[in-house]
């Protein structure tokens, strides 16, 4: 288990996400004064005296319970308010007060109760700071494991910025919880913060910047590189793709959608490629690649394995570009992670099959082995396919765990670019997992047939989801094309286990034991 003291946290003075909540005033007046009320009555004394102190005490409890009324209303409206004004300008049709993504959200499947996560269930710890007093410095080292206190510090902790507390929210069943008011704070987070650094980052193969912001904040941030609905050109191979921006945003969209919380947040941005990169950069290999293109825009190409060349260029309009940007991981050295290759994986090459797709029987092959073999790994790959079917991502060579979790763990859907791509055919071949294995989570499927139904539809549940990105401002980070496409992969998915229920006796796993308000 990682355990990481922070040190820096008493430097912010300024907590990121503080909101000055709006005063609001509710004034009502209830004329029920007795002294105007009595004498038109015309009442004896004792009676006077009853009926003052009952009007006192009744125009006490209206006012008591209007003002309480007021104050909740107040409150819900600043909350809705400052949700909105987080996650930008994201509205959906309402219906009985609440969009469909809303009530989708409130759904018992996407509230099922789950155990209590346990001290090595969260990836960090951060260690406790010893009685005030006993330390000499607060710079101090102190590495022994003994002092070290076993609770982690609550995500409400309202010192720490929106991505710490991200990491802090990090645990082996999921990559951050939906309801985590913090989340709107991250995203809100990513979009605005002032770039203060950006260099290229390693790994990987197309040009992409890790960008610093205040308070060590980090995000990984991929350029658009063709146009948002420009549909991939048919005689490219998936490998040889080029990775897409508003891709990777409407895949963390996706993943949530889903329930699985398994992608970091992302969310779109323009930024001004002079400015937020080539004024302030000093990754030297990087500002080398910047020019200006003959129509005036400021352009860069950077350096990696594909497509980082003045042939193809990242440009601004002159200096904007639209950007997605994803909250970073916790550090490797506080957080190592496991690297996968998928049984599944393609095989990168324009002439050679892969295993699996040779063998019907593959399945099996994997099965037998570890880490398929046991626990829940073989299912998370299923719901990985799920995903990527949906999305038409054929690039899923990998995927990583937090190594402290070893095998019980969630698997991170990292590195989405090439999703969206086609919107106008599907690719079953990413289904294959699904069909040979005729296995899947009884919680995924029930989602997928909820995703299914007009009221809860999966294109309808995904524009609302988009919308609330700011880049939605400039255009709908998926069309409509891409949208239905989502809807007709769906009822793809659910035609393959219905297939597979016609001859396999367990294709469900049952990790909903509870729940029976929908039967199978
Ligand atoms: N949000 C993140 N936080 C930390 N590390 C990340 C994050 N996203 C990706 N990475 C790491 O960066 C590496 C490269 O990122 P990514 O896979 O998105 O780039 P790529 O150029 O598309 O790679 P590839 O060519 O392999 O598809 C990943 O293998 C992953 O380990
Ligand atoms: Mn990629």
């Amino acid at each position: 288990m990682v355990v990481w003291e922070l040190r820096w946290h008493h430097n912010l003075r300024n907590p990121i996400g503080f909101c000055e909540r709006s005063q609001r005033v509710l004034t009502v007046t209830v004329n029920t004064h007795p002294h105007i009320v009595a004498p038109m009555l015309k009442l004896s004394k004792p009676m006077m005296f009853t009926f003052v102190v009952l009007s006192v005490t009744i125009s006490t409890c209206i006012g008591w319970f209007i003002m309480t009324c007021g104050n909740f209303l107040t409150l819900m409206v600043d909350a809705t308010e400052w949700e909105n004004t987080l996650i930008g300008a994201g509205k959906g049709q309402k219906v009985n007060g609440r969009t469909k993504l809303e009530e989708l959200f409130e759904h018992p499947l996407y509230n099922l109760p789950r155990p209590e996560l346990q001290d090595d269930d969260w990836l960090l710890r951060v260690k406790k700071k010893e009685h005030s007093g006993d330390r000499g410095s607060e710079e101090e080292e102190g590495e022994d494991e003994e002092g070290y206190d076993k609770m982690s510090w609550t995500s409400a902790m309202e010192t720490h910025p929106p991505w710490l507390r991200f990491h802090l929210g990090i645990s082996r069943r999921e990559l951050y919880d939906r309801k985590d008011p913090n989340l709107a704070q991250l995203t809100h987070y990513l979009a605005t913060q002032r770039v203060l650094g950006a260099v290229q980052k390693e790994g990987g193969t197309q040009l992409k910047l890790l960008v610093s912001f205040q308070n060590h904040g980090q995000a990984l941030l991929k350029p658009m590189k063709q146009s948002r609905d420009a549909e991939t050109d048919g005689n490219l191979f998936y490998f040889s793709d080029f990775e897409r921006h508003n891709a990777e945003i409407a895949a963390f969209h996706l993943d949530r959608l889903l329930g699985f919380n398994r992608i970091p947040p992302v969310v779109g941005r323009l930024i001004n490629v002079t400015s937020e990169v080539r004024e302030i950069t000093t990754d030297k290999k990087l500002s080398r690649t910047f020019f200006t293109s003959p129509v005036g825009n400021v352009c860069f190409y950077g350096q990696c394995e594909y497509y980082c060349s003045s042939e193809h260029p990242v440009c601004g309009r002159p200096h904007q570009l639209e950007v997605s940007v994803a909250a970073m991981l916790p550090d490797l050295s506080l957080a190592p992670r496991r690297s996968w290759r998928s049984p599944w994986r393609r095989a990168y090459s324009r002439t050679k099959l892969a295993a699996w797709e040779k063998d019907p029987a593959y399945c099996d092959t994997v099965k037998q082995r570890p880490p398929y073999s046991h626990g829940t790994r073989l299912l998370d790959l299923i719901d990985m396919a799920v995903l990527d079917f949906l999305m038409s991502n054929m690039d899923r060579h990998h995927y990583e765990t937090f190594e402290t979790f070893g095998n019980e763990t969630f698997l991170l859907h990292l590195d989405n670019g090439r999703a969206f791509g086609r919107h106008s055919r599907d690719e079953p071949s990413i289904l294959v997992p699904l069909q040979q294995c005729c296995r899947i989570r009884r919680s995924t499927l029930l989602r997928l047939r909820l995703l299914s139904l007009p009221s809860f539809r999966l294109s309808d549940a995904m524009r609302e989801s988009l919308l609330r990105d700011p880049l939605a401002a400039v255009a709908p980070l998926l069309s409509e094309p891409h949208l239905s496409a989502l809807d007709r992969r769906l009822a793809a998915v659910l035609r393959v286990v219905e297939a597979c229920q016609g001859h396999h006796a367990e294709v469900i796993h049952n990790d909903v034991e509870g729940y029976d308000q929908q039967p199978d």
